[in-house]
């Protein structure tokens, strides 16, 4: 006779799940396992002075729901009980808010963790793909996303678990390829003579791209932000920003490509943050396919594997939500991030 399925005891429900950015928290209460997700109204950080206000103002005055534990997602290492935030002044103090806020259990997350979890289950209606690959379902993932900085996580799929595997990949080297980038990259501002990928793929490392591209042509560069570029090429009236544009999607296949071979990611890499969904209208996508397949001598490999864009509007909650429901489907390790009452 089968073994009769244990249910999953793992987190308490209700369970409140937090995306926790540098600039927005996004949060949503689990009623129980199958209930869809009930969403709340974003909290912009600047407006609390700490994270413990924002959920009570923005979820547990909304609601006559408590919940019994959270799970957050945020930018930023973990360790210890006090977690600093990368872009933003909160402190996140997991004790506290179980004494302050009804908490059982308070389990703390990186962010890209969450979007390695959000990307085991997203189909069809929540991802674009850009050029063609093979789909296999069960296979190992990857997920990288430029937005403040650029995140890079693994989704590895063994003993009938998916692994998620978070590490600074945003940090890898970038290098030249044709002789276009060889005139642009003695341009580039580094980080101790390094152009790491979070010196080109990300906010700051677009205005980084364009400037240089300007210098490499002797001009005097316009923008200082990056709206303005992606502005600027929407108007159609600036070929300096067209160009950074256009390169931006190439490098970011590229090193999508560098991210799929470290893990054979036959599964897919997802694209996640939210500049690349503003520029995907104005990209080349069948060059940033090119760039991304451009891997000798795993080019063949590289066809089969599928390039994806999340369209899906909150990532992270949707991971947070998955591990949430059924915790004993991903080997998320929470040694030293579960804090219980
Ligand atoms: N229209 C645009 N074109 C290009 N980049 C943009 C545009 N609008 C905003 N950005 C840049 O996108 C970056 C923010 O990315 P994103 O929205 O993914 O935020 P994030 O890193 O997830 O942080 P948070 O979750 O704190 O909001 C910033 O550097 C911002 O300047």
């Amino acid at each position: 006779m089968a073994a009769r399925r244990q249910p999953d005891t793992f987190l308490k429900f209700p369970i409140l799940i937090g995306d926790i950015g540098g600039t927005n928290a996004r949060f949503a209460i689990l009623k129980d396992a199958f209930a869809e997700p009930k969403f709340f109204e974003t909290a912009e950080t600047e407006t609390f002075r700490t994270i413990d206000e924002a959920i009570q103002v923005h979820v547990l005055d909304q609601t006559s729901i408590q919940p019994k534990s959270a799970v957050l997602a945020i930018a930023g290492p973990i360790d210890g009980d006090e977690i600093d935030l990368t872009n933003c002044h909160w402190v996140i103090h997991p004790r506290r808010m179980i004494a302050e806020l009804g908490l059982d259990e308070v389990v703390v997350i990186n962010d890209f963790e969450a979007q390695a979890l959000a990307i085991s289950s997203l189909g069809d209606g929540a991802r674009e793909e850009i050029g063609r690959g093979v789909h296999r379902e069960g296979a190992s993932r990857a997920v990288l996303g430029p937005g403040t900085g650029l995140g890079v996580a693994g989704l590895v799929r063994a003993r009938n678990m998916w692994i998620p595997v978070a590490g600074e990949g945003g940090h890898i080297d970038l290098g030249a390829r044709t002789d276009r980038d060889r005139m642009i990259w003695p341009h580039l501002k580094t980080i101790e003579g390094r152009v790491s990928g979070e010196q080109i793929l990300c906010g700051r490392g677009l205005v980084n791209l364009y400037q240089a591209i300007c210098k490499a042509d002797g001009e005097t560069p316009r923008f200082t932000k990056p709206a303005e570029i992606t502005q600027a090429t929407e108007t159609g009236g600036d070929a300096h920003a067209r160009e950074a544009i256009d390169l931006f999607s190439i490098y970011l296949g590229r090193l999508a490509g560098d991210i799929a071979l470290v893990f054979i990611a036959r599964g897919g890499v997802y694209i996640a943050g939210g500049i690349f969904k503003r520029i995907l209208p104005l990209i080349d996508r069948t060059r940033m396919r090119e760039a991304f397949e451009d891997k000798a001598p795993h080019s063949a490999l590289m066809r089969e594997i599928p390039l994806y864009v999340i369209t899906e509007e909150q990532p992270a909650l949707a991971g947070l939500a998955a591990f949430a429901r059924s915790p004993r489907f991903f080997g998320l390790e929470t040694t030293g991030r579960h804090w219980k009452r």
